[in-house]
């Protein structure tokens, strides 16, 4: 189970998240929606620190860290807890997939080179990228990259996998495959946190919504009670608003 107690942030005087509390339980999809601006992104970032919070409180499991004034081993250890998969893939440009694949499990799981390759196959495999192993960056498409950026988290066998946006860099005709790697990986039990705005794809995969805006969260719940009867009013005026633009997309 992931607890966090507290998480608040500021980048000089704008404070972007105000004490946010959120607990996660093993194996659940929870999807944060939020306006732009509403501090989503940065909250996954505290989670596996590539921001530093100002203050509260990270656990995942038994381990808990003091986001205050934390131990370097801690912020190690939180790391190696959490995968990020980022809106722009965030790959090495000079490493084939199956390379950017193999790179964390040699360098932080510490695996001998030929079960690293091994082990990445398989996840390159399960993400349909079986035939472009040897494939580098510019040659795959976003779609493709991004599945790279799945493999490259389910290697690090992580307690939970933070995805920021995963769909939102892609031409339209290739958020599908994406998701439907997402969709297939939430199956088999993995943790996740999700930040999107692919109101659909949340209702349907996420098993809790989170709502945020202005730094806290306004409400959270089962998908179905978010989404058909919210409680709040700025959560209304948002799904309301994503409607009618989807709507007019059409
Ligand atoms: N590195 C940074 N330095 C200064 N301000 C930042 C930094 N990162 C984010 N912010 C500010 O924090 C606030 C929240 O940003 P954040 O990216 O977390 O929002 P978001 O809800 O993820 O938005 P979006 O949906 O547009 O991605 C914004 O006002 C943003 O300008």
């Amino acid at each position: 189970m992931i607890k966090l107690r507290g998480i608040t942030k500021a980048f000089g005087r704008n404070a972007v998240l105000k004490g946010i509390d959120l607990t996660v339980e093993k194996g659940e999809v929870v999807a944060i929606l939020g306006p732009s601006g509403s501090g989503k992104t940065t909250l996954l970032r505290c989670i596996n620190y590539l921001e530093k919070p100002s203050a509260g409180e990270i656990s995942i499991g038994e381990f808990r860290v003091q986001c205050k004034k934390p131990a370097k081993k801690d912020i190690q250890a939180l790391r190696r807890k959490t995968a990020m998969v980022f809106q722009q893939y965030n790959l090495f440009r000079h490493k084939t997939a199956l390379e950017n694949v193999m790179e964390g499990l040699i360098v932080v799981q510490r695996l001998p080179k030929q079960e690293a390759r091994k082990r990445s196959v398989e996840l390159l495999e399960k993400v349909g990228l079986g035939d472009k192993l040897d494939a580098y960056p510019s040659h795959l498409s976003g779609g493709q990259q991004q599945r790279v950026g799945i493999a490259r988290a389910l290697a690090l066998n992580p307690e939970v996998i933070l995805f920021d946006e995963p769909t939102s860099a892609l031409d339209p005709e290739l958020v599908g495959e994406v998701l439907a790697v997402i969709r297939k990986i939430a199956k088999e039990g993995i943790t996740m946190i999700i930040v999107t705005h692919e109101m659909g794809f949340a209702q349907d995969v996420a098993s809790h919504i989170v709502f945020m805006e202005g730094g806290a969260v306004v409400e959270e719940g089962p998908p179905r009670a978010l989404f058909q009867s919210p409680k709040e009013e700025r959560t209304r005026q948002f799904l309301a608003r994503f409607t009618a633009e989807s709507a007019y997309s059409i």
